[in-house]
């Protein structure tokens, strides 16, 4: 599915979808797209990163989820990026050129993060091994220095990345940063693209400069977010901060409940009715106290 367009707009981190008893459930992605595109007006999907678990898959489930959801975006999404992030450089660049032969659009990679890259040489090194196994589509760099502690300025990363990796198509900013983030939008705006990854703060990025954003919530808060991004561009702040202030209302309310990608699983469960089932350990299920008090919540601000 190699796609012209530029990436923009709202990407859905997807959730692997699981069976009660903890196998990855394939039979409800071709819902799951449609939920996305008709209910969310969401078109682009990042498959196997963190709200996918996907540090958490076999390499042969995240094979078996990239194709699914390549074979059931056909002709409805625009972009379906594949994750390809992996501890070891031989597995990273065996999802890298499967993603490639079955036509995901692009593929983004986290940093190694049991043995660190210590400075920017040695991660544009893994990373440019990584994306020569799928030369015909776009690569994106994941920054997300929480959970990986890889804490190598993007700014100083992208300075002459072009160079070294000649797929080099933008960055997904999971960081609150926004002094790093803003650097590379003014160093780079018209070659790379720049999403967002925080996403009660999209409003603050986008501000800066983001060509759009990645995250968990646009499965959920697609519609809301969508209506964000009109009122920015319509230059309508204060409209811009009532969508803002609403999703942030409500992830303000879950953050206090403890949040992540169980509690994503079960939001999105009752959400969009597509059965997410529970995540796999180390994560536990979300408690029906949670859910009962989320969805209560979500009931209140939707209407
Ligand atoms: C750590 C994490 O999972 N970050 C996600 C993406 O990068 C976000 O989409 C968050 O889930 C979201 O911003 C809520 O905190
Ligand atoms: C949020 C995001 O992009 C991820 O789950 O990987």
């Amino acid at each position: 599915m190699a796609s012209p367009k530029r990436l923009q707009g709202l990407t859905a981190a997807t959730i692997t979808p699981m069976t009660p008893d903890g196998e990855i459930n394939l039979s409800v992605i071709g819902q799951y797209v449609d939920y996305l595109v008709k209910e969310q007006g969401v078109k682009n999907v990042f498959v196997n990163g963190t709200t996918g678990e996907g540090l958490a898959l076999s390499t042969q489930e995240r094979k078996q989820l990239a194709e699914e959801w390549v074979t059931k975006g056909k002709n409805k999404l625009d972009h379906v990026i594949i994750h390809v992030g992996a501890l070891n450089l031989p597995e990273a660049k065996e999802l890298a050129k499967h993603a490639a032969v079955i036509g995901a659009s692009g593929i983004a990679a986290i940093a190694p993060f049991f043995f660190k890259p210590t400075n920017k040489d040695t991660l544009v090194a893994f990373l440019r091994e990584v994306a020569s196994e799928a030369p015909g589509i776009p690569f994106y760099y994941y920054h997300i220095p929480s959970l990986t502690g890889v804490k190598i300025r993007v700014e100083e990363l992208l300075d002459g990345i072009k160079e070294k990796i000649p797929t080099f198509q933008g960055v997904k900013f999971s960081d609150t940063d926004l002094l790093d983030f803003a650097q590379c939008v003014k160093n780079n705006k018209e070659q790379f693209v720049l999403l967002y990854g925080v996403d009660e703060h999209l409003l603050s990025a986008l501000a800066m400069g983001a060509s759009g954003a990645v995250g968990s919530t646009y499965n959920y808060l697609g519609k809301k977010n969508n209506l964000m991004l009109e009122a920015f561009a319509k230059q309508d702040l204060v409209l811009a901060q009532q969508h803002q202030f609403c999703t942030g209302e409500f992830l303000s309310f879950v953050f206090k409940l403890g949040f992540g990608v169980a509690q994503t699983k079960a939001i999105m469960s009752f959400t969009s009715r597509i059965p997410m089932g529970p995540p796999r350990l180390p994560l536990l299920s979300a408690s029906v106290d949670f859910i009962e008090k989320a969805k209560a919540k979500m009931d209140s601000l939707m209407v």
